[in-house]
């Protein structure tokens, strides 16, 4: 957790005032039983009653300044725990956006949400914790000790005896407890991942009558939880009935030994009253600090696991003097070979060929023969194994990110769409781009017509990740959203799958008369799609099997001409 402490910074200020409020507070609590004291010992034993008024004045004067201070100290410590925790969790996401697509595959999407909000208000809570209780609780200690013992050393060896007692509970119960904390967090992400899997692949999960099955494999996951909660949560209940049996031994052991001195005429009945009162005060802070022993260890927990996302460091960087691309956008890849993290085989293997501007590149292949994975090393969502990937002739990890992807219009192979209306999604943060602009992108991408037909046009609402739209919308969408950029580079990863034969030919011949002069790369499942292309890559397990023309691939290619033959034969039997 200690390295989380520099987000507490910027609120130096007002955790100093917590630590002076806590302390003058704590300083009129411990004063209150003397005071108790003397209004017995002078005021009632003597019968002087302006003695108790004047007295009792001052304790009420003292309780309410302590309550006043508590409260302002609460108040403070709410406002600084929050502001810490939105501080993480802001730069939880900053961090997040630099990495590359290798550090998402590591820790996992699920994991990256539970650790941005469950994590961090586990920690936020301990700190709300720390700064309200856990300051109070050694000054109190101390306090009330020094208090106790100056007024009789003696029966405050009743304390000490119970101090070792009530230490070895505390270490006894924590080492019990801490290693389920982590199980709880870790049984968070799996919920996380299941509801997250479920709930995006709700249709399939219904189409395969898989409702049952997911229930099953969610409660199971659910009751996992539970169970380790349970177990937590029984380790806890002990905690305080214990701690409070303690407590009370303490007490009955002080009113016994304190008569016996008091029928000495050691100790006065005043003083014993009050040395009961900073007996309470010690065994509270006690109670307080064993609270901690057990929530500290839970949110160190959390804290690691929001250290490891900060630490990890993103794999691609920008390089010290960036270069500029200063060409019209050819794309060359130079002997590439890429291999996913901890993969035997890699999933591109010496692959080499050069997209030039004004043509269209296709890549056709089976599936998994690492189409995707080619287009991903153009915007560096990975970086090469061994080779190069060039753009104008400067390799792309000589330039900066931002550099190398404002020339490209990429469309994914799952349209991403965001919460908001069409023309936001279409601009998408470009807020230059004029209405007419989007128009035309939206024309060439055949996207026009529906979106003309919706009640509020371009204004209309997209629900989340566009649920609101059909497969071949959203690819349209998403085409226009590239489209408006009019990049140099465009990098099509299998964008026309979801459109009927008629539309994917009318959007290439649009594209074809709005794109002239850039790049295109276009990954491709369908002959019929790529076979005007100006070249054709036929990729094969990660290895170039052949590059050329439709016609050339036909005449001489015979992955190439089993691609063609097979989507022949589907269509003669379709
Ligand atoms: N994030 C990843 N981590 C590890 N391996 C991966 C990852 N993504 C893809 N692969 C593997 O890399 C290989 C190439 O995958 P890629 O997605 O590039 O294929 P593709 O040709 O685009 O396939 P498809 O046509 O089915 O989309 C496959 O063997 C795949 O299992």
């Amino acid at each position: 957790m200690k390295q989380l402490l520099p987000f507490l910074k910027p609120y130096k200020g007002q955790v100093i005032l917590i630590l002076i409020g806590t302390l003058a507070g704590i300083l009129l609590e411990l004063y209150l039983p003397t005071l108790m004291a003397d209004v017995v010992n002078n005021g009632i034993v003597n019968g002087d009653i302006p003695y108790i008024i004047q007295t009792g004045g001052w304790m009420i004067a003292c309780a309410v300044l302590a309550v006043l201070l508590t409260v302002g100290v609460s108040f403070l410590a709410s406002r600084v725990s929050l502001a810490f925790s939105r501080d993480v969790r802001r730069e939880l996401f900053v961090h997040v956006e630099h990495f590359s697509l290798e550090e998402f595959d590591k820790i996992g999407t699920s994991s990256l949400i539970t650790r941005s909000t469950n994590d961090v208000k586990q920690v936020q809570d301990v700190l709300n914790m720390i700064l309200r209780m856990m300051t109070r609780a050694p000054f109190m200690l101390i306090g009330g000790i020094i208090f106790a013992v100056s007024m009789d050393a003696t029966l405050s060896i009743v304390f000490f005896t119970a101090l070792p007692v009530l230490a070895g509970l505390i270490i006894l119960i924590a080492r019990k407890a801490i290693p389920l904390f982590g199980e709880m967090q870790k049984k968070t992400d799996r919920l996380n991942l299941l509801l997250r899997e479920t709930l995006i692949g709700t249709r399939v999960v219904r189409a395969f009558n898989r409702v049952t099955f997911e229930k099953q494999r969610f409660n199971k996951a659910n009751e996992a939880f539970r169970d380790t909660g349970i177990r937590v949560g029984h380790i806890l209940a002990y905690m305080f009935p214990v701690m409070m049996l303690v407590m009370n031994i303490t007490m009955i052991a002080l009113i016994w030994f304190g008569a016996i001195r008091i029928d000495a005429g050691a100790l006065e009945v005043g003083t014993l009253m009050a040395f009961m009162q900073y007996g309470m005060m010690i065994m509270f802070s006690l109670i307080m600090l064993s609270m901690a022993f057990v929530m500290i260890p839970r949110a160190q927990v959390s804290a690691k696991r929001i250290l490891e996302v900060l630490d990890m460091q993103a794999s691609i960087h920008d390089p010290a003097n960036a270069k500029q691309q200063t060409g019209n956008g050819q794309i060359e890849f130079n002997h590439v070979t890429f291999r996913y993290p901890g993969a035997e085989r890699p999933a591109l293997d010496d692959v080499s060929f050069v997209a030039k501007p004004g043509e269209t590149t296709a890549i056709i292949g089976s599936t998994g023969a690492g189409k995707t994975s080619l287009l991903h090393l153009i915007p560096r969502f990975y970086d090469v194994e061994n080779g190069q990937v060039l753009i104008d002739g400067v390799d792309v990890r000589d330039m900066a990110q931002k550099d190398v992807r404002k020339n490209l219009g990429y469309v994914p192979q799952k349209a991403s769409l965001f919460s908001g209306t069409i023309a936001e999604n279409v601009r998408f943060g470009n807020s230059d781009l004029s209405d007419e602009a989007i128009m035309d992108a939206l024309e060439t991408a055949q996207a026009s017509d529906f979106v003309k037909d919706k009640e509020n046009g371009l204004q209309a609402d997209i629900s989340q990740a566009g649920a609101n739209l059909s497969g071949g919308q959203k690819q349209r969408l998403s085409i226009a959203r590239a489209l408006a950029r009019k990049p140099a580079i465009y990098l099509f990863d299998d964008s026309f799958s979801a459109l009927d034969y008629k539309t994917d030919a009318r959007l290439r011949k649009a594209l074809q008369e709005t794109t002239v002069d850039a790049t295109i790369l276009l990954v491709a499942q369908r002959v019929s799609t790529v076979e005007n292309a100006d070249q054709i890559i036929v990729l094969n397990e990660g290895k170039v099997a052949g590059i050329g023309t439709h016609q050339e691939l036909l005449a001489s290619n015979q992955i190439y001409q089993e691609i063609v033959n097979s989507q022949q034969s589907e269509g003669e039997s379709a």
